[in-house]
């Protein structure tokens, strides 16, 4: 039931992973000298990464069992590793090359990577997850100029390349891509990953149970499925979330809450309880939060604070963030970023989801960011509208005194 974990079986993802294979066949088949480039582009929790991760695997197994040509495949999270350098060195970790953190220059990196798969005659399939971040930095842009143009960049160089690009906005992003050439790169085939219905996140659930073997049998029924699907379905005119990272991860926590009550099976009540306590209907997965970085954690911690204090309000003013997030690095006795930087972190943290924000103009003061959490989704019948806040405030807490308690 982890974030992390990669389905063996994704229903209602069927189309999406056979018209990738479709476009990647030239790669696949051991083509040389061309780059292909899929992009998939959808909200949170619409399996673009599960889809790509399996795609993947898939390859890589077949490729082992020398039903294809040479492949190797490598999976880079551009949240994660935030620098060009890092990027290209985890390619190079999956081609099977070690470089230390120093010594070797990204040019170096990027050769040596290329040469060694053009030298085994191996072809690459590369997935770039959470690309928005990527596009936000010159220095992203470059890495995807540089996988777009490996061939003509490196002379001796002779390789094929699928790319996988993951947005979940591509429109928005690719508007900040300044490099003509990095644009026109992307104006490829985009795979459009829509919001799961009721009946598909249905489906998804019984799958994690059944097939994949997430739960034992019988433990949950029908009436349990069907609860969660609905909550978090979409519908083209009711709208909703969509989301199956969400519908998962309230399975999840209403299997523990059962299984702490000595049941071995789930009730709807359990169901209720998790959506009650706002443990999880919302983006505030503890797995997504531990990921964050240190002074991230604080900057969300200061909104949540903020917003604790002042119940009433929906959004609260970047500087007041600013303020309640320097007072909380003085008490943890780290330096605060400067305000380019805080900046920066705020923007990461719309990317992922964790925080809405918007622009208003001050009776004529000039304009200014505001930053609201995003809302737990409308549940009718139980009457919940509410973002767990106290929940997330002690979860954020822990995570960073964990973070300081090891860093010392
Ligand atoms: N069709 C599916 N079948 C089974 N599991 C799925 C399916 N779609 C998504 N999931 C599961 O839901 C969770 C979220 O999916 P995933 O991480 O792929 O979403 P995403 O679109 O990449 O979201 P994000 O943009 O937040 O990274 C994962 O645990 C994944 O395994």
């Amino acid at each position: 039931m982890s974030s992390e974990y990669v389905p063996v079986f994704l229903p209602h993802r069927e189309s999406e992973v056979k018209e990738t294979l479709k476009h990647f066949y030239p790669i696949i088949r051991g083509e040389k000298g061309l780059t292909k480039t899929v992009i998939y582009d959808g909200p949170t929790g619409t399996g673009k990464t599960a889809v790509a991760k399996r795609i993947l695997l898939s390859l890589s197994e077949h490729a082992s069992l020398g039903k294809f040509p040479p492949l190797t495949t490598s999976y880079v999270n551009a949240y994660e590793l935030r620098s060009k350098f890092s990027v290209f060195r985890k390619i190079g970790e999956d081609v099977g090359l070690r470089f230390p953190r120093k010594g070797f220059s990204t040019h170096e990196v990027i050769a040596y990577t290329f040469q060694t798969l053009s030298r085994s005659g191996s072809n690459l399939v590369l997935v770039v997850d959470e690309a928005d971040m990527l596009v936000r930095q010159k220095e992203g842009e470059e890495v995807l100029y540089v996988l777009t143009r490996v061939g003509e960049l490196l002379s001796d160089v002779n390789v094929g390349i699928g790319l996988i690009v993951i947005f979940r906005d591509f429109q928005v992003s690719t508007e900040s891509i300044s490099n003509v050439g990095v644009r026109s790169s992307l104006s490829s085939t985009v795979i459009r990953f829509n919001p799961y219905s009721s009946k598909q996140l249905a489906d998804i659930l019984w799958y994690r149970v059944e097939k994949e073997g997430a739960m034992r049998p019988g433990a949950v029924g029908s009436e349990v499925i069907e609860m969660i699907a609905n909550t978090f379905g979409y519908d083209h005119q009711r709208g909703g979330w969509g989301d199956a990272r969400m519908a998962l991860k309230t399975l999840y926590y209403a299997a523990l809450r059962a299984e702490n009550l000595g049941r071995g099976v789930v009730l709807p009540e359990d169901v209720r309880e998790v959506l009650n306590q706002g443990i999880l209907p919302t983006p505030f997965d503890e797995e997504e939060i531990e990921k964050l970085q240190l002074h991230e954690k604080i900057l969300l911690l200061a909104i949540t604070n903020i917003l604790l204090m002042e119940r009433d309000k929906a959004y609260v003013s970047i500087g007041d963030v600013e303020f309640e997030y320097e007072d909380l690095c003085n008490n943890y006795g780290i330096k605060p970023l400067k305000h380019t930087s805080i900046w920066e972190r705020v923007q990461v943290l719309k990317n992922k989801g964790l925080i809405d924000t918007r622009v208003s103009s001050m009776d004529g003061k000039g304009r200014t960011t505001q930053i609201a959490l995003p809302q737990v989704p409308e549940v009718e019948y139980l009457g919940i509208n509410r973002v767990p806040l106290d929940v997330l405030k002690k979860v954020l807490q822990e995570s960073i005194e964990e973070e300081l308690r090891s860093a010392h």
